[in-house]
């Protein structure tokens, strides 16, 4: 997209161009066609930001706003960055909420000043910097995947299309309303394009607001799947969109809105992109925004890394690594085929402690291959992407040497995994990539500069031509020395050649060695410059051989950058293996460090199959127990069985148990066992068999404020709702304290009815924890269900929690005990006990609050504590006066007595 020439002109931009200075008339035309970027617009070192702009980008990058020149007769306002330093501002921008058109100057001043002295810059946009299309490592987080979506509808079916700019990852599937929840809060995009149409609909709207990140409403010509195709096969560079599979309409509408948006902020410019995958809703286990939510996979509910799944298992070397766990988690798969195909390798490095670590010393020297790669391919990269490149190249040969050295010398193993040997095969180059490697092994410095900006990354040797140059360039010192000590020599004066940039090469004398030079030389030498004490000259020799330095030193620029420009294109040639190599790094990476946190927690490799079975031996979760490990704290370990066909393990599991006895931890525990084996994970378990599970559900803790508006119940209802119509016989489910906001009677009605539709309707696999002791009763009503309590026991008074998993319901829940253990008031604690006492007693709970002397019993109490209270403040209060150090033994004889008094 070129915006120095706009076709059509509307009535409105037409009204602002009257009085507009030609560099504020190309402005205005260029912002018009971006009125929702802000728009930084270069003027030599500069990007300046012009009216409106300017306000909101002073004001949120903190810039000075000033004032430049006027505009139909209004002050302009204007703010601006040094181009050097703009990459950091537009990041701000960007966090901010903002997205930011970069428009460039298109060609060398000279070149428009050779149209006349009035002629503009040509300038235009040469990116939108938007949340969803970043490739700089400034702009993105190292470990997190930054995805762009695009969701269509067309003839009733609805479809999502992911991109990641950044490592060129295209995905298509198809979805309904119901399990867009589920997708969009897998993919987690920072942006995302939506047909105008849809969000009209307010329940779509509010989840897109919710987990959609920033969204970009589409006009329907956008959503148009032929428009979309013809799009798609531009992006490609294909004549057929066959070659990669039957997509639908819908889809390749969403996809296209994609190709769209990409031509629109890469300004035309073509990124090395993977074929897109199609996948389905089924391939995947469905897990919804909330139960994401609730099982804290990626972060906690509070927003952060720390505390989550993925940072209790992270032990990935690479941020690709780190990036391919986190989308393993987050979309744990379906078949039990692919899931061991992935434990396979885990096994592997599992049993070859030695390879792994050897793997992982070698993978240490990785960088981000796949987003430099996709720099250079959107033309934006620079000499240390290749550097990049050519690293990753030689690791791949390294990885090779380190897979294959496992039991036999050279020779791959032959109980090697075929998923390792798809690795191996990925990470062998072909001979254009070895070619690839020769070349930037041959070309490039040992440490390049970021940028191509200032050259110095092309090694000496590489290219005669530049050779020549950079020869003249850096013995430009020795000439000049040179051709100053002969010039010292003929005019017997000592003077000196020296530089700067208006005058180049110059000799200077002082005014005294200036009148003492003879005629002759006067008459060689050309007038330069007068200055107060010195006077400068030149001579033809020394302008020629100032113009051969300056043209070197360009010269020599323009080559390498032609030279980058050649190595860039072979790179882009070869994308596609490189992509390939980048995600055998990865899997590699994932593989071994899974094995590697395995070995650690002593985790097992769980037996994932087609039954309807959970059954889990001493499990542990996967994060309390880090938490605690790291307190020197144990950790109880627990048995969890269910099936839903109920042969080998009831199908429904009541969970009792004190307050804090760890009823949420052991639901979440197993719920976690699920999708880490369905991610192809050892397990924190002595062993688990795992049927596999289609959907998994929780509701644990209060619900969020995923539509504003809605009560903490009201949420609890609308999820558990959601759960019982949406889950089948293969889902797990698991659900904690269903029914406790409201009245009691009503809540374990809820409660009661929740757990027989689960048992009877769903018959999937479910935990139910609970406090009401009554539904304990369900075990001898149906046939497939169980009751466990979390133990402890009450030793001198006071609550000590044992976390086992035991057989039976609890009797009791010492929630008074547990009062008393978070520090409530004594007297409180008091009260409550005398209270419970009489309502146990009294079991048809008809107690009456006349039959509770309230006023009386708790003025007792209050005294009774309250001079507690008083009289161990005044012994503490003695006893803290005291110094030991100070007292003779006659004065601790004398304290003693004194404490003894104020008891
Ligand atoms: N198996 C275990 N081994 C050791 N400590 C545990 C275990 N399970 C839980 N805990 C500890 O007990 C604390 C309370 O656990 P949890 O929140 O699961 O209890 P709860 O029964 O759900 O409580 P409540 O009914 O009040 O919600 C946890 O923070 C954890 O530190």
């Amino acid at each position: 997209m070129n915006a120095t020439t706009s076709p059509q002109i509307d009535d409105g931009l037409k009204a602002q161009l009257d009085g507009a200075t030609p560099v504020m008339a190309q402005y205005l035309e260029i912002k018009a066609q971006n009125p929702d970027a802000l728009l930084f617009f270069r003027m030599g070192d500069f990007y300046e930001v012009f009216f409106d702009d300017a306000v909101k980008a002073a004001g949120a990058l903190s810039l000075a706003l000033t004032k430049r020149g006027r505009h139909q007769g209004e002050e302009i306002p204007m703010a601006g960055v040094p181009a050097h330093a703009a990459e950091a501002y537009i990041a701000k921008l960007i966090r901010a909420g903002f997205r930011v058109a970069v428009c460039d100057q298109l060609e060398d001043p000279s070149e428009a000043k050779k149209r006349g002295s009035k002629s503009v810059v040509k300038r235009g946009i040469v990116r939108i910097v938007t949340p969803g299309t970043l490739t700089e490592d400034t702009l993105l987080e190292e470990r997190g995947a930054n995805r762009l979506i695009a969701l269509s509808q067309r003839a009733g079916v609805m479809a999502l299309a992911s991109l990641e700019l950044s490592t060129g990852e295209v995905e298509c599937l198809e979805t309904t309303p119901e399990t867009l929840g589920t997708h969009l809060s897998a993919l987690r995009p920072s942006e995302s394009l939506v047909a105008d149409r849809l969000l009209q609909d307010e329940n779509l709207y509010a989840l897109l607001k919710y987990c959609g990140g920033v969204l970009q409403p589409q006009s329907a010509s956008l959503s148009d799947p032929a428009a979309g195709e013809a799009r798609l096969k531009r992006l490609y560079g294909v004549d057929t969109l066959d070659g990669f599979g039957a997509f639908s309409l819908a889809e390749v509408s969403a996809m296209g809105m994609l190709a769209a948006y990409i031509d629109l902020t890469q300004a035309g410019k073509v990124p090395v992109l993977k074929a897109p995958k199609k996948t389905t809703s089924l391939a995947f286990l469905a897990i919804d925004p909330s139960t994401r939510q609730s099982l804290e996979i990626e972060r906690t509910q509070k927003g952060s890394r720390e505390g989550s799944l993925m940072s209790a298992i992270d032990r990935t070397i690479t941020s690709g690594g780190s990036r391919l766990l986190a989308a393993r988690l987050s979309r744990p798969l379906n078949h039990p085929d692919e899931i061991n195909r992935r434990l396979d390798a885990v096994q592997w490095f599992v049993e070859h402690r030695g390879l792994r670590q050897n793997l992982r010393d070698t993978l240490r020297g990785m960088s981000d291959l796949a987003r430099a790669l996709s720099r250079l391919g959107l033309g934006r990269g620079g000499p240390r992407d290749l550097k990049v490149i050519k690293d990753g190249l030689e690791l791949a040969g390294e990885t090779i040497r380190v897979l294959k050295q496992t039991d036999a010398e050279d020779a791959l193993d032959p109980r090697c995994p075929t998923e390792i040997r798809s690795h191996i095969k990925a990470l062998t180059v072909s001979d254009s990539v070895a070619d690839l490697r020769f070349k930037l092994d041959m070309a490039l410095v040992e440490e390049p500069p970021l940028s191509t900006r200032d050259g110095g990354f092309i090694k000496a040797g590489y290219n005669s031509n530049l050779n020549e140059l950079i020869t003249l360039r850096n013995d430009s010192r020795q000439i000049i020395l040179r051709m100053e000590s002969d010039l010292q020599q003929e005019t017997g004066l000592p003077l000196k050649i020296k530089y700067n940039a208006v005058l180049g090469y110059f000799i200077e004398l002082t005014s005294k060695q200036a009148d003492s030079l003879s005629d002759s030389d006067r008459q060689r030498l050309i007038h330069r410059q007068t200055l107060a004490n010195q006077m400068r000259f030149s001579t033809p020799d020394l302008i020629d051989m100032d113009a051969r330095i300056a043209r070197a030193a360009s010269d020599a620029l323009t080559l390498e950058l032609a030279l980058f420009e050649d190595l860039r294109e072979e790179v882009r040639r070869n994308a596609h293996p490189l992509q390939d190599m980048f995600d055998a790094f990865c899997a590699l990476d994932v593989a071994s460090s899974a094995a590697e946190w395995a070995e650690d927690m002593e985790a097992t490799r769980p037996v994932v199959d087609d039954s309807l079975v959970f059954d889990a031996k001493a499990a542990r979760h996967p994060v309390v127990v880090a938490a605690l490990r790291s307190e020197g704290k144990p950790f109880t370990p627990n048995d969890g069985c269910l099936d839903a066909s109920g042969q080998t393990g009831p199908r429904l599991t009541l969970v009792t148990g004190p307050n804090m006895a760890g009823k949420s931890t052991f639901l979440r525990q197993n719920a976690l066992l699920v999708i880490m084996a369905q991610a192809g994970l050892f397990v924190p378990a002595a062993s688990l068999r795992l049927g596999v599970v289609d959907r998994l559900f929780s509701r644990v803790g209060a619900g969020d404020d995923l539509a504003q508006g809605r009560s903490t119940f009201m949420m609890e209802m609308v999820e558990t709702a959601a759960i019982l119509s949406q889950a089948t016989q293969r889902s797990f489910v698991i659900l904690d304290e269903i029914g406790r906001g409201t009245a009691t009677f009503d809540g374990l009605a809820i409660a009661w009815a929740c757990a027989e539709n689960l048992h009877e309707v769903v018959r999937a696999r479910a935990l139910f924890a609970t406090h009401y002791h009554e539904l304990s009763q369900l075990e001898s009503l149906l046939a497939h269900t169980h009751n466990i309590s979390m133990t402890a026991k009450e030793w001198n008074g006071d609550l000590i929690f044992l976390h086992e998993a035991k057989r039976g319901a609890a009797d009791r829940s010492y929630g008074v005990q547990v009062a008393k253990l978070a520090g409530m008031p004594p007297v409180v604690v008091a009260r409550a006990k005398d209270i419970l006492e009489r309502l146990e007693t009294d079991r048809s709970h008809q107690l009456k609050l006349d039959d509770l002397p309230l006023f009386a019993t708790v003025q007792a109490q209050v005294q009774n504590v309250a001079a507690q209270h008083a009289v161990e403040s005044d012994v503490e209060k003695a006893v803290k006066a005291v110094n030991p150090d100070d007292l003779s033994p006659r004065e601790a004889l004398e304290i003693i007595y004194r404490l003894k008094g104020l008891v």
